[in-house]
């Protein structure tokens, strides 16, 4: 599984050039890409490459391999965003925030020119919420009442608990995370648009309409999915 995450990391180089600004994202995957394209900026075969990290994360993969940063808010526009995804459905519709990184994922990815996903096979599903629940990033106060409206969307809602810190996950932003399983998700905008609608939450893990393009890594090679 760690050879076929490489292998697409190593594949979205070859959509990175000279004076691009990069989208960094969040993940095991894209944690890969950091450290490869850091190597290209360091042998000087990349040059003026800024990264915009989407997490702390990102940010300090970035520092330790010699990607330089620059923040959401100095930048004009951004190039490409390279990220990875729980679930990728065959519309390319995504849920992502496993990593809890969602709401910065989103700003940058939707801003960006291209958004480039890097997933391993195991992330292809039928349906959106076959295996990972969706993620959304509350304000800490008011995930109580959330959790009780997720209900009326026939799911149930859970509080991400930290392993490495006793209570709740705190977000980058210091908010808290549901994780929501919905019976059936029918139609993913639809309900991106309706979970953001509810006072309290600050983003969700549904990503529709956004991937550009997916690669994908398998046993037989990459494969490359566009919409
Ligand atoms: O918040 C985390 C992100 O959405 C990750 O990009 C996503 O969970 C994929 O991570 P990984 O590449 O480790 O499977």
């Amino acid at each position: 599984m760690e050879e076929l995450k490489r292998s697409v990391a190593r594949e979205a180089l070859k959509f990175i050039e000279d004076d691009m600004i990069v989208g960094l994202g969040t993940g095991s995957t894209t944690a890969y890409f950091i450290e490869y394209l850091g190597k290209l900026i360091m042998e000087e075969e990349l040059e003026d490459v800024y990264g915009v990290p989407t997490s702390y994360q990102a940010r300090l993969l970035a520092l330790e391999n010699g990607v330089p940063v620059v923040g959401l808010d100095e930048v004009d526009a951004i190039d490409i965003a390279v990220d990875g995804a729980d679930e990728v459905d065959p519309h390319l519709n995504l849920i992502k925030g496993r990593g809890a990184a969602l709401t910065m994922e989103k700003i940058i990815e939707y801003r960006a020119g291209t958004f480039l996903v890097l997933v391993d096979e195991s992330k292809l599903v039928e349906r959106l919420g076959q295996k990972v629940p969706v993620p959304i990033e509350v304000i800490p106060a008011a995930w109580r009442a959330i959790a009780e409206e997720i209900e009326v969307f026939n799911a149930t809602a859970e509080l991400r608990m930290a392993s490495k810190k006793d209570g709740p996950v705190v977000t980058d932003n210091g908010n808290f995370i549901l994780d929501a399983r919905f019976h059936r998700i029918d139609d993913p905008l639809d309900l991106e648009i309706e979970l953001n609608n509810i006072p309290g939450v600050v983003e969700n893990g549904i990503f529709a309409d956004i991937a550009d393009i997916v690669l994908v890594g398998t046993r037989e090679g990459v494969k490359r999915l566009e919409r």
